[in-house]
């Protein structure tokens, strides 16, 4: 729908050909998701927020020895669970820190006392439960995987996904967003976005703008995502997350990217990306979000009546009703998706465990 060096092209767009790109990208949607935008009604359980890495936007991640250093017990995750459960909500958002066990002496002591030698094994026991306990989808975003790691949640999850962030190596360099980032080194994303294609999991992956990247890698990083799209056809949607930056990480006075940048990226990587995939861009991380509809996406992504979103507290979900309103007053209706998306739902014997494909067809029988 363009060409590397189109999308290259459009770094210095006026605001003219802005516009042209953005109707050109709604109505790409318009062919193929119609005026349908989704939303899934979920949960966010931050399972840790002890973390290897210290991306320079987290305020997620909190350092060993702190007072609130925490990993949730099966008791306070279940509570959460079981309050969106009554809400109607159908996905359990487990969102945490990367590999706690090998740097914080406090994780590997809670993990020992359970029984357990890494955060991968107690989140496996964490999903089993909601599975047993609940008619509820897990949705693991859990960083980087490894192959085993990937085999071993599958059968417990509904879809797994991890933002590739950004291809660009440029950002691990001192003073830059992953500086000292072992779990944000370009090649080691791509390598999980490969593996989870090659084991066939419904993937959510994206990018989050304005953390240093040129608009060059910008672009690189969509084309690299619809190349491995193409290989698999694993890629259920794709993120498009703008930085907000936050008092307290070394990036609190970088600048945030203009609501432009944002409009503008949506529509080039709704013009880039395979038009099977969802674009999805939060609601919550700009005042007027309403222009991403104008812009080419059809997904608001998670959206909780009942939990904060843990990555970006300060910034509250707009309620249900006035996605709804705001959606419809742009000629949308807005509906509610589960953690896996229509195409992949259908091949359950492909992309779902059993026990996962039985909780889809509970949640469907009641609806
Ligand atoms: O509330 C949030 N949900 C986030 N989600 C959840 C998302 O909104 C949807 O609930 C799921 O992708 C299911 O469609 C993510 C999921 C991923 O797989 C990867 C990254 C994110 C990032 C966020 C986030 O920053 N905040
Ligand atoms: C779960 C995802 O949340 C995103 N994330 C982390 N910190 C921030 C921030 N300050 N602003 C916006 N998005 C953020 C990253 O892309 C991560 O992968
Ligand atoms: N730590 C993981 C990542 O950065 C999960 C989301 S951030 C809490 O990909
Ligand atoms: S964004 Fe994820 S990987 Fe980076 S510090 Fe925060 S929790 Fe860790």
């Amino acid at each position: 729908m363009i060409t590397v060096e189109q999308a290259y092209n459009l770094e210095n767009a006026d605001s003219h050909q802005i516009q042209q790109l953005r109707d050109q990208a709604s109505a790409l949607r318009d062919l193929h998701w119609g005026d349908v935008v989704t939303y899934s009604r979920k949960v966010f359980v931050p399972l840790t927020n002890m973390c290897r890495d210290t991306c320079g936007y987290c305020t997620f991640v909190k350092p060993p020895g702190s007072a609130e250093a925490n990993i949730m017990t099966p008791e306070e995750v279940m509570a959460v669970v079981y309050q969106g459960e009554k809400q109607g909500c159908k996905e359990v958002l487990f969102s945490l820190g990367e590999k706690p066990e090998k740097t914080y002496p406090e994780a590997r002591k809670f993990l020992a006392e359970r029984g357990y030698s890494t955060i991968i094994d107690y989140l496996y026991d964490m999903c089993l439960l909601v599975i047993k306990n609940t008619s509820m989808l897990p949705h693991i975003n859990a960083g980087t995987l490894s192959e085993q790691d990937i085999i071993k949640l599958r059968p417990v999850s509904a879809s797994m996904g991890m933002m590739l962030e950004n291809v660009s190596r440029r950002l691990m360099e001192k003073g830059q967003a992953h500086y000292a980032c072992p779990d944000k080194v370009p090649l080691q994303r791509l390598r999980t976005l490969e593996l989870t294609g090659k084991h066939n999991v419904p993937f959510t992956t994206g990018i989050l703008i304005g953390i240093g990247e040129t608009w060059q890698e910008r672009i690189d990083s969509l084309i690299a995502i619809n190349e491995i799209h193409k290989q698999y056809g694993h890629i259920q949607e794709v993120i498009i997350q703008n930085f907000k930056a936050k008092p307290g990480t070394a990036m609190a006075d970088a600048p945030e990217p203009s609501y432009e940048d944002m409009l503008k990226t949506l529509a080039v990587a709704r013009l880039i990306l395979d038009h099977t995939i969802s674009i999805q861009a939060p609601p919550n991380l700009q005042e007027h979000y309403r222009d991403y509809l104008r812009s080419g996406i059809n997904d608001w992504g998670g959206v909780s009546p009942v939990t904060i979103d843990h990555i970006n507290p300060e910034r509250a979900w707009p309620n249900i009703k006035s996605l709804e309103f705001k959606s419809s007053e742009c000629g949308f209706r807005l509906k509610e998706r589960l953690a896996i998306y229509p195409q992949y739902k259908n091949l359950p014997e492909k992309y779902l465990s059993y026990a996962i494909s039985c909780r889809v067809d509970d949640i469907e029988t009641a609806a």
